[in-house]
């Protein structure tokens, strides 16, 4: 299903964990920083309104979407108690071959730490033709894809737990 046909944003509690005991990292790409900080105000929000207490929500910043992976194992080697990682970033499409590179880059290297590390790391990068499309998923027509990165963490923490 396309994200055309599906609000991001939407989500019922009731079939999500109570994360009042869940720490979660956000990793934020500073590239598109409009885009970026509003989906991490999606995903914020979403934690907290499932729970998740305001000072168990860590953000650090990097430069840009392919720091991501760097900046997901950097935070999970600093804090023995995270339960989840969130990485966001905006990559659109310009002129050349980099906006391939860069998302070839950032998908497997976060799929790669999915297979290192304990903890699971969510993956809320956009990779958009044109910065409409970004808009549209940080908030707009088609909801918040961090809102939907935060919902996927909430279930993989309990997953995680559970065995
Ligand atoms: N063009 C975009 C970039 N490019 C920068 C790279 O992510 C990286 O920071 C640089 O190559 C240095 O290693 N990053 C985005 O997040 N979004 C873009 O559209
Ligand atoms: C994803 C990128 O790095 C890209 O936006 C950079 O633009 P260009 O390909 O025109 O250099």
């Amino acid at each position: 299903m396309a994200t055309a046909n599906k609000n991001l944003s939407e989500y019922d509690k009731s079939t999500l964990p109570n994360g009042k005991d869940f720490k979660v990292g956000i990793v934020v790409s500073e590239w598109n920083d409009t885009v970026t900080n509003g989906l991490f105000s999606g995903a914020e929000y979403a934690l907290k309104d499932c729970g998740v207490l305001p000072e168990n929500i860590i953000r650090w910043n990097v430069p840009g979407s392919f720091e991501l992976v760097y900046g997901a194992k950097k935070m999970i080697e600093s804090f023995e108690d995270l339960d989840a990682v969130i990485v966001i970033g905006c990559v659109i499409k310009g002129e050349t071959m980099h906006f391939e590179f860069v998302c070839e880059g950032v998908t497997h290297g976060i799929k790669d730490l999915n297979l290192m590390a304990e903890i699971p790391v969510l993956f809320c990068v956009l990779t958009d033709n044109n910065m409409e499309q970004s808009l549209a998923r940080s908030g707009g027509v088609h909801g918040n894809k961090g809102t939907e990165a935060a919902v996927a963490a909430l279930k993989m923490i309990e997953l995680n737990r559970k065995y």
